[in-house]
């Protein structure tokens, strides 16, 4: 089984405190919404699970793993984090052949990834040309070219047209059937009650909520309406009088 297993993750900026002991467990076979408020530390978490930066104390492990111990991670845990990660220059198919000649991953995966993620047509221009979207579409491509167990997406609808919205979640719904450990972080709430099985809900770097979506929405009307009342209060940013304080 091919968990995520964050176990007292703590990261400090700083005075900032992005995580406070976080800890809890991602299951294969369910996607699972990663919400909270802006700076509720979502995309902190994502990145200590790649390594990407140090955790203050604690652990967060793929696979019984650090990151960082896997020859080839692609084929272990895919991940999009940053659409701009792509070289402007380069063409879509060029950057993803790239990352498969170093993972040793075969080149006719590199059409597979293209055509499940829609820019087959657009394989052969370069990224600096490439909208919001399409850089989307790249980095869920490059996430996918592995053929990895766990997925992590952090926003990834993230100007995405609403054609791409439907695709993504047809994708992320088949990862999970198929086996996988699916993370999703979204401020998407329509689309995390279609999407997700299970929900992780962080306000100011801790955990509020680990609960499966019909347990977690429960009396509520919707989703939003929940998680409106969970993290009511922490939220770092609240709008007040017209104004972001
Ligand atoms: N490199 C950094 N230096 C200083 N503070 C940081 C850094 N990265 C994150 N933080 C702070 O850590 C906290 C958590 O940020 P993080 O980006 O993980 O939140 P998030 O839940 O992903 O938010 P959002 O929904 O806005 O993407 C915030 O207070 C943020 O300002």
């Amino acid at each position: 089984m091919t968990l995520i297993e964050i176990r007292e993750l703590t990261k400090r900026y700083g005075p900032v405190c992005a995580l406070d002991g976080l800890t809890v467990t991602v299951r294969p076979g369910r996607v699972t919404g990663f919400l909270g408020p802006n700076g509720a530390g979502k995309s902190t978490t994502m990145r200590m699970l790649l390594g990407l930066d140090r955790p203050t104390s604690g652990t967060a492990l793929v696979g019984g793993r650090p990151y960082a111990s896997y020859d080839e991670p692609l084929r272990h845990v895919g991940a999009l984090l940053d659409a701009s990660a792509a070289h402007p220059g380069r063409t879509a198919r060029d950057h993803l052949l790239t990352l498969a000649l170093t993972h040793r991953i075969p080149a006719r995966r590199v059409d597979e990834v293209l055509e499940e993620t829609g820019l087959a047509s657009a394989a052969r221009r370069r990224v600096r040309a490439f909208s919001l979207g399409m850089r989307q579409r790249l980095g869920l491509a490059a996430a996918l070219l592995g053929d990895p167990s766990v997925l992590l997406l952090d926003e990834p609808a993230n100007g995405l047209d609403p054609e791409g919205i439907v695709q993504l979640r047809r994708l992320t719904r088949r990862l999970a059937q198929e086996g996988r450990t699916v993370l999703i972080s979204s401020h998407l709430m329509s689309e995390m009650a279609q999407t997700a099985d299970h929900l992780v809900v962080l306000g100011r770097g801790r955990l509020l909520a680990d609960a499966p979506l019909d347990e977690f929405v429960g009396e509520s009307a919707s989703l939003e309406e929940a998680y409106f009342a969970l993290t009511a209060g922490s939220a770092e940013f609240t709008h007040q009088e017209g104004t972001l304080s």
